[in-house]
């Protein structure tokens, strides 16, 4: 670890860890439960909240490796995952709080239809998926506590209703989990003491994208006594419109009770890639490249006169050169704003230049406990009895032990209600390696067709998944079953990157990632950023900028702008612009202004 890490790591006391793109969060915040678990009284836990179910598992993966095992002291959770098992299942019936023992988060397709029916009856009338989010984006300020006097009665009285409806239903929705979960908090004082009982510390990552009802949690443990460690970057934040605000990571910073520590080594990239993203954001954040690495990073710039078709043949044929030079596929991504024709010129480019590519969402695995525990196992047949050491596959979490996994299984059968008497982790952990380390090593680019099928009849993961209480696990495995048919090799099932595939997907979606060499194919003023019918507003020019910034800073080694001056946008129009204003500022020779805030 390097210095700075090392510190956040071992700070006592309420900490913001401030950590750029590349600046090693995972690991940063790894240590740090380690840190905290061995310093508190071993009868006391650690919560750790991450943005993904993948992340969560990742931490006590991480641990183990570190030769901490933490077990029953380190509750590593989802926000949800946390609301959900240690405070509305074990409190919230001391409270008024409803919450239905039998626990069924509602799939989204009946969430829209009591939308929809809690719209019409508060005559707020026909209403897209577009007023749903911003109905629950509503809902989530009001539930932490902003003023009803603020929003539209009609908003009101929709969110009003469509609570009522999930209540008569006994039914929830992940949001109704952390609304609940606050209440919870809020109405008890007896349960907040005995949470700070319990936990000595919360940490959460990604914290800038979390909420406002996260951070209402987050206040309300801090003042019951428990340590609270936030890590996060405003500048990756992409959930604005969720809800998420820099402003509540900002609000722990100036408070007298929490120290601040800035992250500013970028592991990933060369040091030209790094000072390009501070251009990009127009501030010295004061990001510098790992100590001892020459290597700079590439930023080749190329103008296409032509329109996006001939900026996605270009992306392709500069794709195939990097390939042809050593670069593996799946070390490569084209990144795009959004839909669009560009996407469909890229398809079109890659499918004509016969290159495999994934594209966001096709031959997408489920979500869900089932689909992870699948993944997980996946992961583990791919790695071998010495996960870790051997055949990492690349963009998947790393491998868990089998006894992991059995621990894992054993817990979901018990959920379910399933275990029998003999169940024991280590009975179970026997019949997983039964099936996992088999005889013929896998190899990533094998399908997993034959795999998936060996794992659900050897483990009868089919009766598991429909005695779950989560829905998403009804039809998990027949989802997974659908996308093996469709190709899908073992890497990809385990959650990785499918061997000899670059990837194309939007700059969102990259969040987290990182790659070899980035291609940016549009960087069109008005295309990116993106002007709708009205132009653009100052508060979009922000949220387009730091979409792009996050885009930017995947690349370890390489950065491919391609701009031009003119595109048809998705309605045949033709527009006559600049190069987007983006790139202008990575290739820009000025320095970026040294504001560090
Ligand atoms: N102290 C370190 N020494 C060497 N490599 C490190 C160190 N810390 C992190 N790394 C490596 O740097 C890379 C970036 O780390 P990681 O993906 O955790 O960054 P991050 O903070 O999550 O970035 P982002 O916010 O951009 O997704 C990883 O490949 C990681 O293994």
């Amino acid at each position: 670890m390097s210095p700075e890490q090392r510190e956040a790591a071992s700070h006592q006391g309420n900490l913001v860890v401030l950590a750029g793109p590349g600046a090693g969060k995972t690991r940063t915040l790894v240590a740090r439960i380690g840190y905290l678990l061995a310093t508190v009284s071993r009868h006391r836990s650690v919560a750790a909240i991450t943005f993904t179910d993948t992340a969560a598992t990742e931490v006590g993966v991480r641990l183990r490796r570190l030769g901490m095992p933490g077990g029953r002291r380190v509750a590593s959770n989802t926000i949800h995952g946390f609301c959900l098992r240690h405070i509305l299942r074990p409190y919230a019936r001391f409270t008024d709080v409803l919450f239905p023992d039998q626990v069924t988060v509602s799939d989204d397709k009946q969430l829209k239809a009591w939308w929809e029916q809690a719209a019409l009856d508060s005559r707020m009338g026909q209403i897209t998926d577009r007023d749903i989010t911003n109905l629950n984006k509503q809902r989530r300020q009001l539930a932490a506590g902003e003023d009803p006097q603020a929003f539209d009665p009609r908003y009101l009285e929709t969110i009003a209703r469509f609570q009522r409806l999930l209540d008569e239903h006994q039914a929830l929705d992940f949001d109704a989990m952390t609304e609940r979960a606050l209440a919870v908090l809020r109405s008890s004082a007896e349960v907040r003491r005995m949470l700070a009982a319990r936990f000595s510390h919360l940490v959460v990552d990604e914290y800038q994208d979390l909420g406002p009802v996260l951070h209402a949690i987050v206040l309300t443990l801090l003042a019951s006594g428990v340590q609270v460690t936030a890590v996060g970057d405003p500048d990756q934040m992409m959930f604005t419109f969720l809800g998420a605000d820099a402003r509540l990571l900002e609000e722990l910073q100036q408070r007298a009770d929490f120290a601040s520590r800035a992250l500013s080594v970028n592991f990933r990239s060369g040091a030209r890639l790094i000072e390009a993203g501070q251009r990009v954001l127009g501030a010295s954040r004061g990001y510098r490249s790992a100590p001892g690495r020459e290597e700079l990073g590439l930023i080749t710039h190329e103008t296409v006169d032509d329109d996006l078709d001939a900026h996605a043949a270009h992306a392709v044929a500069i794709a195939q050169e990097r390939i042809s030079n050593g670069t593996a596929p799946e070390e490569i991504a084209v990144l795009y704003p959004g839909k669009g024709p560009l996407l469909n010129h890229l398809k079109a480019e890659l499918d004509r230049g016969q290159l495999a590519y994934d594209a966001e969402k096709a031959r997408k695995i489920p979500s869900g406990p089932i689909a992870d525990f699948v993944s997980d196992c996946t992961g583990r047949h791919l790695s071998g009895p010495l996960p870790g050491v051997s055949n990492r596959v690349a963009g998947a979490a790393e491998a868990r032990t089998i006894m992991d996994l059995a621990t894992l299984w054993h817990r979901r059968r018990i959920d379910a209600g399933l275990a029998i008497e003999e169940d024991t982790p280590r009975r179970l952990a026997r019949q997983l390696t039964a099936v996992l380390d088999t005889a013929a090593k896998p190899a990533p680019s094998d399908p997993a067709n034959a795999f998936l099928e060996g794992l659900c009849n050897a483990l009868e993961l089919g009766a598991l998944a429909q005695a779950s209480s989560d829905e998403r696990d009804h039809t998990a495995l027949d989802e997974c079953r659908a996308v093996c048919a469709n190709g899908l090799t073992l890497a990809e099932l385990a959650g990785g990157r499918a061997p000899g595939r670059i990837t194309l997907t939007t700059y969102h979606s990259a969040k987290g990632r990182e790659f070899d060499v980035v291609i940016l194919p549009g960087l069109i003023n008005k295309h990116v950023p993106y002007y709708g019918q009205y132009g653009i507003t100052e508060a979009e020019l922000h949220i387009a900028r730091r979409n792009f910034y996050v885009a930017l800073t995947r690349a370890r080694h390489e950065v491919v702008l391609l701009t031009g001056n003119f595109f048809t946008d998705a309605w045949g129009v033709p527009r006559y612009t600049s190069p987007s204003i983006f790139a202008t500022d990575v290739l820009s020779t000025a320095a970026p202004a040294s504001d560090y805030t």
